[in-house]
């Protein structure tokens, strides 16, 4: 997979070379590229930013070098996914994650200010999908924070990325409930047990267990990611 980012503050990104997709990148499964959006501005200052139309409080992100970004960072593949955090975005779930990193090549937009002008967004759908997806219902002050997020949900899913693909399976969300809880040596600690079952080695008592403690966690912290007649 290749991921393509744009951002006017590019060394945010510095942390993806670490730890698991970093080795993804040592080992050619991913190919990211991140780039400073100020690279296609013309000017001594190299604007990326005017006052809105219409006015209004703080700044927007010009069209032009936006243009010109995309327009070179597209040319890569035939027909890129473009992805631009948005507050105003579809929200990023599993499902996301999933459907996203089935894709061959990724481009991801970061925004600052108040926005991007909303051109750029109509002019990408030129180039490829276009996707506008918001991390969840709060503000943050740009991109980055939300780029950084997607590309480590979506990349932990591509195939060899993560060393076993089994420890996937048992996770929140990806079975539309809260995983369950984790234990590991010591067996008391702090006047603290691990509940019997897992030392019983009954397999099958053990799964009954670990079913029933994603159910219940789920109803008492998620009732929203159950069906009705599952959250009573
Ligand atoms: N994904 C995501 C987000 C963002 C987000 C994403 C991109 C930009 C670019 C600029 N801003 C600042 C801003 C602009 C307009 N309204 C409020 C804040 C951003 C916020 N906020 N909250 C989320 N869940």
């Amino acid at each position: 997979m290749r991921i393509d980012v744009l951002s006017i503050f590019p060394s945010y990104f510095d942390g993806l070379t670490l730890s698991l997709l970093g080795k993804a990148q040592s080992s050619g499964i991913l190919d990211l590229r991140v780039h400073d959006l100020r690279d296609w501005t013309s000017d001594r200052h190299r604007t990326v930013d005017d006052t809105p139309y219409g006015g209004g409080a703080g700044m927007v992100m010009k069209p032009e070098p936006w243009g010109l970004a995309l327009d070179e960072v597209s040319a890569r593949s035939e027909r890129p996914t473009i992805i631009f955090p948005s507050p105003a975005g579809e929200v990023f779930t599993q499902a996301t994650a999933r459907d996203l990193s089935s894709r061959e090549h990724l481009v991801f937009g970061c925004g600052r200010y108040e926005g991007i002008d909303e051109r750029v967004f109509d002019y990408a759908a030129s180039l490829g999908e276009v996707r506008l997806i918001s991390l969840g219902d709060y503000v943050l002050n740009g991109g980055e924070v939300a780029t950084m997020a997607m590309i480590e949900a979506i990349g932990r899913l591509i195939p060899g990325v993560v060393g076993n693909p089994e420890s996937l399976v048992e996770e929140s969300h990806e079975d539309g409930l809260l995983e369950y809880p984790s234990y590991t040596k010591p067996s008391l600690w702090r006047e603290h047990a691990v509940p019997e079952v897992l030392l019983s080695g009954n397999h099958a008592a053990i799964a009954a267990w670990r079913r029933e403690q994603q159910l219940e966690r789920t109803r008492r912290r998620r009732p929203d990611l159950l069906a009705p007649d599952e959250s009573a």
